[in-house]
């Protein structure tokens, strides 16, 4: 059985009167992608402040294994553009790092070419990736990863996405990552969290995308079958011309299950 490195055990946060987290429970195990999903203002952010510690659960508790090591890698890069750094001597700013280790780092994620670039000149995708370089030198064994895709194009979510799943594998980490559909994320998705303050459902992605609260606050999934994930379930059969032949009572029907 793989380790457990988080449980959030009934975790609540309130503000005043305003109740931001109700009730959470979710874990992430060793090697499991876990994906958070949630429309604006549901409390992400506030879940991963607290998984890092910059929040305190006002209600239940937030159980760390005790060597967990988290690589955080936020939504955006928050340096002056006027101010000149190197790739290299953003990364070499990581506390402890071994400096021998960010040319390989740079190589496993295809941008060892920017070693010498300015942070402020990197494109969306180019950052990210830096982004990621800085959370993987810090030796984790639970990537947390806000938004990983923002600001990239289809085709380089899909790397980026193909990317950390290869992380996953290899280092055998968690992955918590948050995500605001789950259309490109899906197939690299073992479990999703869904909330809205409360978790509003969680499971495989075909599970959650099939449950009502998930319909409720993302609509149904199906308008582009292209990315959706169609799981045709067969309750009946077809003759000879395609036609469905009806079961013993009449009746028959095809399900979707996103
Ligand atoms: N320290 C705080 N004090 C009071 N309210 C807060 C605090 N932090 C966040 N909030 C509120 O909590 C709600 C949830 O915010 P949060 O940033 O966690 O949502 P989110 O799901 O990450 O949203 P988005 O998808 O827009 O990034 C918001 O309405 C926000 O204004």
């Amino acid at each position: 059985m793989s380790t457990r490195l988080v449980a959030f055990e009934k975790v609540g946060i309130s503000f005043d009167d305003r109740v931001l987290l109700d009730s959470i429970d979710m874990v992430i195990n060793e090697g499991e992608i876990v994906t958070l999903i949630g429309p604006n203002g549901s409390g992400k952010s506030t879940l991963i402040r607290t998984l890092l510690g910059l929040q305190v659960a006002t209600r239940g508790q937030v159980v760390r294994h005790k060597k967990l090591r988290i690589g955080y890698m936020p939504q955006k890069l928050h340096i002056d553009p006027t101010l000149p750094l190197t790739v290299k001597h953003f990364l070499a700013l990581v506390r402890g790092v071994d400096k021998s280790e960010i040319r390989p780092t740079l190589e496993k994620l295809g941008i060892a070419y920017l070693i010498e670039s300015q942070v402020h000149v990197l494109s969306g995708g180019e950052t990210q990736r830096v982004l990621l370089a800085r959370a993987l030198l810090n030796h984790p064994n639970l990537l947390v990863l806000d938004e990983p895709v923002q600001g990239v194009d289809v085709n380089g979510q899909v790397e980026l996405y193909n990317l950390i799943e290869g992380i996953r594998d290899e280092l055998n980490c968690g992955v918590l990552m948050v995500s605001h559909d789950l259309h490109l994320v899906m197939a690299k998705t073992d479990t999703v969290v869904c909330i809205n303050q409360h978790v509003c459902c969680s499971g495989t992605p075909q599970h959650v995308t099939g449950h009502p609260a998930y319909q409720a606050l993302f609509g149904v999934p199906g308008a582009d079958e292209s990315i959706a994930i169609y799981a045709h379930q067969h309750d009946h059969v077809h003759d000879d011309h395609g036609d469905v032949l009806s079961n013993d009572d009449g009746s028959h029907s095809h399900c979707n299950h996103h």
